[in-house]
């Protein structure tokens, strides 16, 4: 009972916050079909909406019921996530300033905040990590995160920032790029080392699985009707593509707002999701889909009049990462920095921000990693003293993220290939995945058994094409710069033993610092 007190009192609280928020009266006809969710902060409203739903994938599922969570009971103090995202560079725009303190409030249940990734791809790339840190910094802060694949979005495809329709993908793709996603999503957020006791929970969904059954005609009765063309002629994703006459838009692509948008209603009705964020790119959709949710969902009388508060939810955007040269981190771009081992290997994942420059290394260090602002401050003071070892904040930086993105696991495979790759360095004993992990970045050739066993190495070094002659071969083993599994050779009488073939299965040859061979073994 007190609980309940206690609730509408918030409730009430909540709603004169809410008054202030712009609202769009609607037909009175629709609106006995629609939803009309009383709550502010409760999620998992029971919802009358046709469109079916069944989870995806759901990871430790909010069970939270109605009026006894409307109350956070551990009512301690929250941290404001959304300083934290100021602060470091990740907050672009935010639909409403109220946010700051909703978010903060410990009496207030946490948001629930979701971020959605169409599977264009079958790997998810440096870019749109960002989504998955801001979510972890709201799961950080108590908060609670759901990760979208969008399994129908992405079979229409979001023209934001697009110049040209993207092509269409085929269900075997689709299926490939869906699995792939959703396996990133799911291991690095619930997978999050470092996320304290008091996080949130995660949950991973597919929007195909509540637009599959719908039907166009409801569609258009239920949402159409609700969207205003004027308004979805104004987002930047339409205008830059009406700009270009000759190329112009489908009627599917001028659609997509609408497909985002209804997710958000769906969500904030079946799962009581409060917050939608994005790349700065998202704002037209994203503002599509709380537009939506107030037109839809907001309380009317019979005239269409409003008499009551519209939802309380928001949409918050991050800006898009940049190279130092200004271009955006993408999958378009030549050498895209794929999360996905079979892409890129933890050891050239690692290698990528071990490099990257010093200009880039704090911004980076801000915006990718959960070091503690005061942490990256003295790293970026110690940069500039005499003495400094170079890289040792690009080290941290490395380590953070990769940790973050291939697990504990894949950060100790990325060192154990760092060190065990320098040549030469013949204390660390090369193991076939660690060879592995950088096959996909330097050449590779695959020999028979019979045709490597008890050759002599030098002959070894030509046929599998590493070096064009053996008298070049011979030139660099006086010079010492022939290596086998990264101990030096220093015989030319050497010859493949069984033992030299790692794990049965490969055979790494250098010639030099930089030219490497592995030698797969069939
Ligand atoms: N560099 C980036 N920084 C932050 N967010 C990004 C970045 N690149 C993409 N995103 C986000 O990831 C989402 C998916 O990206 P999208 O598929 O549109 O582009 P992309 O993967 O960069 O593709 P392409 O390389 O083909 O442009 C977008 O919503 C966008 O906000
Ligand atoms: N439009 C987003 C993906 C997305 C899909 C569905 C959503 O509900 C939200 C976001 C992108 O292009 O990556």
């Amino acid at each position: 009972m007190a609980a309940a007190a206690g609730a509408s009192a918030i409730n009430s609280g909540l709603r004169s916050l809410l008054l202030n928020t712009t609202l769009r009266p609607f037909t009175s006809s629709l609106l006995r079909k629609l939803p009309l969710p009383t709550h502010l902060f409760l999620p998992n409203t029971p919802s009358h909406h046709n469109f079916s739903h069944r989870p995806f994938c759901s990871i430790s599922p909010l069970t939270t019921s109605q009026e006894d969570n409307f109350i956070d009971p551990n009512s301690k103090s929250r941290p404001n996530v959304l300083h934290i995202l100021e602060e470091r560079g990740l907050l672009e725009s935010v639909t409403s300033d109220s946010l700051r303190s909703v978010c903060s409030d410990p009496s207030l249940v946490p948001l629930k905040v979701y971020c959605g990734f169409d599977p264009t791809a079958e790997s998810l790339h440096l870019g749109n990590l960002l989504g998955i840190i801001v979510l972890s910094w709201f799961l950080r802060c108590g908060h609670n995160a759901v990760g979208i694949i969008g399994g129908a979005t992405g079979r229409i495809g979001d023209p934001s920032g697009k110049s040209l329709e993207r092509p269409e993908l085929d269900l075997v793709t689709l299926e490939k790029n869906i699995s792939g996603i959703a396996g990133i999503v799911k291991k690095i957020l619930v997978c999050s080392p470092g996320v304290c006791e008091n996080a949130g929970e995660v949950q991973i969904l597919n929007n195909y699985d509540w637009w599959k059954d719908v039907k166009f005609l409801d569609f258009l009765r239920n949402v159409g009707r609700y969207a205003r063309v004027g308004t979805m002629m104004s987002k930047e994703s339409v205008k830059k593509r009406l700009e270009n006459a000759e190329q112009g838009m489908s009627y599917a692509e001028f659609t997509y707002q609408l497909l985002q948008g209804y997710d958000f209603v769906h969500l904030y009705e079946k799962e009581g999701v409060n917050v939608q964020i994005g790349g700065s790119d998202q704002w037209g959709n994203i503002t599509a889909g709380t537009d939506l949710i107030r037109r839809l969902i907001g309380k009317s009388s019979e005239n269409g009049a409003v008499v009551g508060s519209v939802p309380v939810v928001f949409g918050l955007t991050f800006p898009l990462l940049l190279k130092s040269d200004g271009t955006k981190f993408g999958k378009s771009e030549d050498g895209a920095i794929w999360l996905s081992a079979s892409l890129l290997s933890p050891y050239k994942f690692y290698q990528y921000f071990f490099t990257v420059p010093d200009d880039d290394v704090v911004r980076f260090l801000k915006i990718l990693t959960f070091l503690s602002i005061e942490e990256i401050a003295e790293l970026e003071r110690d940069m500039g003293k005499p003495g400094y070892v170079p890289n040792t904040a690009q080290r941290r930086l490395a380590e953070e993220v990769t940790r973050f993105v291939h697990g504990q696991e894949g950060l100790e495979e990325a060192l154990k290939a760092t060190e065990a790759l320098k040549p030469g360095n013949a204390d660390t004993k090369l193991d076939w995945k660690t060879i592995e992990g950088i096959a996909a970045d330097v050449p590779s050739c695959s020999m028979n058994y019979d045709s490597v066993l008890n050759i002599p190495i030098l002959d070894l070094y030509v046929s599998s094409g590493l070096l064009e002659s053996k008298s070049a071969a011979r030139r660099m083993l006086k010079q010492g710069g022939l290596y086998l599994n990264n101990a030096k050779v220093d015989s030319e009488s050497k010859k493949i033993e069984a033992d030299d073939i790692v794990d049965d299965k490969v055979i790494l040859l250098s010639a030099g610092k930089k030219n490497r061979m592995v030698v797969r073994i069939s």
